[in-house]
């Protein structure tokens, strides 16, 4: 997976109407006019005093970003938490891209597969939170798959790239950011040839691609969490150890914010 900000989510107790507050105020970079966005959320009853609210507000869950280069192995530790965490606790929403489908993946579950046109309408209409280009394709995250997300009460864990990262630093929404790294570039190489999913043209793309995502998530201060994904099983268990971590946290912030 790529930037395509595929969002899943961990479940957790309570949701809040955390989106509505950002959507209202600072929201993506990427917006150029935010405009209020209607959910379907539990807000929270006319007769709890304000000052109730706003904690419950302040104390939202934090969403979890995973980055790095394409073949980095995203998709293979997302999909081993799924299996884990099971889907009763584990949600899955989907992102805009303007690349074709690989082999097997199907439209509006693996993305929602659009033409560059579509694209652009969705800018215009602000329907992204964050996008960007990535070897030569548009992906985004809509509003909408994160609203969806969380009216699950779930934990959203977004798959974006740097330039997404970049993008939601500069946003409210606090999220935990951490960097899948390979060994290096030439293991990076060598699975991305044996994944036998690209053209030699898209993986000298990725390839390309691959050398500012490293710079970038070597920047210090950047990521809160680097994880280098050698042996799968360790990488794996450092980074179920990290969704653990916030699962606890939102877990305690919102019964805290909610009491
Ligand atoms: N630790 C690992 N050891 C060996 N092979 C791995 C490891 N992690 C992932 N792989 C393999 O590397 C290839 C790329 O992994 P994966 O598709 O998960 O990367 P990705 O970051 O999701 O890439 P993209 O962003 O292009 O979707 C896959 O064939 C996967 O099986």
């Amino acid at each position: 997976m790529h930037v395509r900000g595929t969002v899943l989510m961990l479940k957790t107790t309570q949701h809040v109407p955390r989106l509505v507050s950002r959507a209202s105020s600072t929201v993506m970079s990427v917006y150029s006019a935010p405009t209020p966005i209607t959910t379907n959320f539990h807000v929270p009853s006319a007769g709890m005093a304000t000052a109730a609210v706003a904690r419950v507000v302040e104390k939202t869950p934090r969403p979890v970003v995973l980055s790095g280069p394409s073949g980095c192995g995203k998709s293979t530790l997302i999909n081993r938490l799924i299996n884990e965490i099971g889907k009763d606790k584990l949600g899955f929403s989907v992102s805009h891209t303007t690349r074709g489908p690989r082999p097997g993946e199907k439209d509006t579950v693996d993305y929602h597969f659009v033409t560059r046109e579509e694209f652009e309408k969705a800018i215009e209409d602000k329907e992204f939170v964050e996008h960007a280009i990535f070897s030569g394709n548009r992906y985004g995250t809509s509003k909408k798959a994160i609203l969806d997300v969380l009216q699950h009460g779930k934990l959203c864990l977004l798959d974006i790239d740097s330039q997404g990262v970049k993008s939601i630093k500069g946003t409210d929404l606090n999220p935990v950011l951490v960097f899948i790294k390979p060994p290096s570039l030439e293991v990076l190489e060598m699975r991305l040839r044996s994944r036998g999913t690209e053209t030699e043209e898209a993986i000298q793309k990725r390839l390309a691609t691959a050398g500012t995502e490293m710079e970038f998530g070597n920047t210090p201060g950047v990521y809160d969490h680097i994880i280098i994904n050698d042996d799968l099983e360790v990488a794996y268990k450092q980074l179920k150890s990290i969704i653990d971590q916030v699962m606890r946290d939102n877990s305690a912030s919102i019964k805290e914010g909610s009491s």
